[in-house]
């Protein structure tokens, strides 16, 4: 097993989101490409200090707030790195290239992954997703209702919805991912269609989830490359074929008990931990979970929480 490297790189925002981004001097490793400023961890250090030393090194600034955003390990061939990103959203100072790099601060949106080093895709991705998604597990008995439902859902902040109807059939499905997708265009958030993707081949959305069955039996990634394809996984296998499909997110559950799945036995954060360092996608942790869980995921590596009961707004 060769050394593993162990990077610690943050993604420093500003107050509208954008993320500032340093060019790698063309000498060196991964030369010429952008990357979230960083370097590598020392002997002893704790990942939080190797952070803020990095960062006031080769930026000037003081690291005030801080948070796990996502854990990628990378073989380059010729070496092995953890690259541990963190998102930094509160900072003392002004970002000055220290090292003469050149800086610049960009949207996820604008970043073109073949500018940065390979390693840097997921962070790329989580970086263009929320902390939560919203399920829409309730089955829409009346569709109106179910569409206020949403509306509130997305006027209180929901940026990233799965809906997933399973009882309807595929003509009511379509139907309702229509409206669905109309309210999500209006504030900017993503919709995901849980459906078989014959079936909503020419639905509007901006991406697929598939469940763990239609994952294992799928020999390439479905969809379109521009949009967001994700899977439901339970175990390591799912999630590394989840990798090898080249989708870009993962849910991974049940993290905690869950009442519309009491026979199954809870993972607990220790194994979800363990789990999700093994791939190199953002993966959000459900199952039982509220928004007050949310920082227990971060610091066990996940991407957010993903839920239902814990996320739709009361009727
Ligand atoms: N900081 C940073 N490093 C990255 C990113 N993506 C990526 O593959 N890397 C790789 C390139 C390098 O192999 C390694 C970072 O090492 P480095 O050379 O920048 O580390 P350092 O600042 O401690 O410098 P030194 O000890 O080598 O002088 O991680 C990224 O986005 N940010």
């Amino acid at each position: 097993m060769p050394e593993i490297i162990h990077v610690m790189a943050g993604a420093i925002a500003d107050a509208s989101g954008r993320i500032l981004v340093g060019k790698r001097p063309d000498h060196v490793h991964q030369g010429g490409l952008w990357e979230f400023p960083g370097g590598k961890l020392e002997p002893g250090e704790s990942p939080e200090a190797g952070l803020a030393r990095e960062l006031a090194e080769e930026l000037g600034i003081q690291v005030r707030a801080s948070r796990p955003l996502i854990r990628v390990h990378h073989d380059y061939g010729d070496r092995h790195i953890l690259l541990d990103v963190h998102r930094v959203d509160d900072y003392a100072g002004v970002p000055h290239g220290r090292e003469g790099q050149p800086l610049d601060w960009l949207a996820p949106e604008e970043m073109d992954p073949a500018a940065f080093p390979a390693a840097d895709r997921p962070i790329i991705t989580s970086l263009r997703l929320p902390p939560l998604m919203l399920i829409t597990g309730e089955e829409p008995d009346r569709p109106d209702a179910f569409l206020a439902r949403l509306g509130r859902a997305l006027e209180t902040g929901a940026r990233l919805v799965q809906l997933r109807a399973h009882q309807l059939s595929a003509n009511d499905y379509v139907h309702l991912a229509q409206a669905a997708c109309d309210l999500c265009d209006r504030t900017g958030a993503k919709l995901l269609l849980n459906r078989d993707p014959a079936e909503v081949a020419s639905v509007p959305r901006h991406g697929l989830h598939l469940n763990s069955q239609v994952l294992m039996t799928l020999r390439e990634r479905p969809g379109r490359s521009s949009e967001l394809v994700g899977a439901s996984c339970h175990d390591p296998v799912q999630l590394a074929r989840a990798v090898d499909l080249g989708l870009d997110y993962a849910l991974l559950s049940p993290v905690k008990p869950t009442a519309s799945h009491p026979e199954t036995s809870p993972l607990g954060w220790n194994t979800f931990a363990a789990w999700v360092d093994l791939v190199p996608l953002p993966v959000y942790a459900l199952g039982g979970l509220t928004t007050d869980d949310l920082d227990d995921a971060f610091q066990h590596g996940a991407q957010g929480i993903a839920a239902i009961r814990g996320l739709w707004p009361a009727r």
